[in-house]
């Protein structure tokens, strides 16, 4: 159990704070200034965006997590392209920087650091950056990741606050109105709207979370979805992806499903997607230590369209406990973050994969490149 101050002396160094709570039996999750928190009894994940410095958090949460008597069990970050790098502080300034920053505190565990970078090389805005270190084999985990950009400007007005009569349209509202109440249904929504626009989200069920976040303002608007710790035969994919892109109406999203275990419904989510009025430019499979598997895909509204993107960093940890959860989860802590990439793109059917040229590789179809070998 983390107090508030401590919770607060994380969220201090990566820079944002709490707006806005909701807890079940499973755990409790916070809307920050940017993204949320979710702390489980043997997992944490953050995800933060903008300029903040969330890799600064580890050493802190690390020293907590010692306090609980909590030895590292996994680690993993992610995120997508920076839109505006040169504004990223350090140790956020590049893929490598961050890496060897995550090296110093999970590249002892038994998997060492493993960090990939993938995507389509003409399309360097879109790159999707993963770093994992594992000390135990991962229990099963489906994880689904969605960046969208260029929101339809009617779906994205709803996320204005509008002020009529007296009356202020609030996030409740927005939940209704956008369709983000219909993602999941049965899902318990914390939802907080920004001044004077802006939206951001966390849903609840069992140890499942979603979250939602949403810069509506024409121009650079973007909207994440991620939603973790489902029992993947419960959730049709493609279906839980078009409920998604109802509420917002992008002209270029990416999907990264990330699956752990051997579920074989979750199998299904590894699957190429197909949804109308967009085309697949990209899709590459990755496959992580410990039995893991990235599929990431991108894809670009077909028809004429102002083509833009933003990409989202995940990071999580793991440590590990002395009781085992029901979904198989034994103690875990994940820290997770995303910030904001663009550029234009072209529209381009393809599947390839690509070695990092950050790393001055070659592109070579059909494989990617483990950081640790580069
Ligand atoms: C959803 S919030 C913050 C979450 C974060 N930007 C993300 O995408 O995960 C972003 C939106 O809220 C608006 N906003 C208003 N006040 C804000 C504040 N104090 N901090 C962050 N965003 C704010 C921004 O203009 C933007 O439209």
């Amino acid at each position: 159990m983390l107090s508030r101050a401590q919770i607060n002396s994380v969220l201090d160094l990566a820079r944002c704070t709490i707006v806005s709570e909701l807890s079940n039996e499973e755990f409790d999750s916070y809307v920050l200034s940017e993204s949320s928190l979710f702390v489980y009894p043997y997992k944490l994940v953050i995800k933060t965006c903008g300029t903040t410095k969330l890799l600064l958090a580890i050493p802190r949460i690390l020293e907590l997590a010692e306090e609980l008597s909590l030895p590292l069990a996994a680690a993993k970050y992610s995120r997508g392209t920076f839109i505006f790098p040169d504004a990223q502080p350090s140790p956020h300034k590049n893929f490598a920087d961050e890496v060897a920053f995550l090296n110093c505190y999970f590249g002892g565990l038994k998997s060492g650091g493993n960090a990939y970078v993938i995507g389509d090389p003409a399309k360097p805005g879109q790159k999707w950056h993963i770093y994992y270190a594992t000390e135990y084999p991962e229990k099963p985990v489906v994880t689904l990741e969605m960046c969208m950009t260029g929101l339809d400007k009617k779906k994205a007005s709803v996320f204005f606050k509008t002020y009529a009569d007296g009356h202020i349209s609030c996030a409740k509202e927005m939940t209704k109105l956008s369709g983000i109440s219909d993602i999941i249904p049965e899902m318990e929504i914390c939802d907080f709207d920004f001044e004077p626009c802006g939206y951001s989200m966390n849903a609840l069920h069992g140890p499942a979370f979603s979250t939602i976040h949403v810069t509506p303002e024409d121009g650079f608007s973007y909207a994440s979805y991620e939603v973790m710790g489902f029992n993947p035969a419960s959730l049709a994919y493609g279906d839980l992806v078009k409920r998604v892109l109802k509420c917002f109406g992008p002209s270029e999203f990416s999907v990264a499903v990330t699956i752990f275990g051997e579920q074989v419904s979750a199998k299904t989510w590894g699957k190429k997607l197909d949804v109308e009025s967009y085309a697949c430019s990209n899709m590459v499979e990755q496959e992580l230590p410990s039995g893991g598997l990235l599929i990431y895909q991108s894809f670009t509204a077909t028809g004429e369209v102002w083509l833009r993107r933003q990409g989202g960093c995940y990071l999580s940890m793991g440590f590990a406990g002395e009781q085992e959860f029901d979904h198989g989860w034994e103690s875990y802590l994940a820290v997770q973050t995303k910030f904001h990439a663009t550029g234009l793109a072209v529209l381009q059917l393809q599947q390839h994969f690509e070695l990092d040229s950050l790393f001055g590789y070659p592109d070579t179809p059909g494989n990617s490149m483990p950081h640790s070998d580069i």
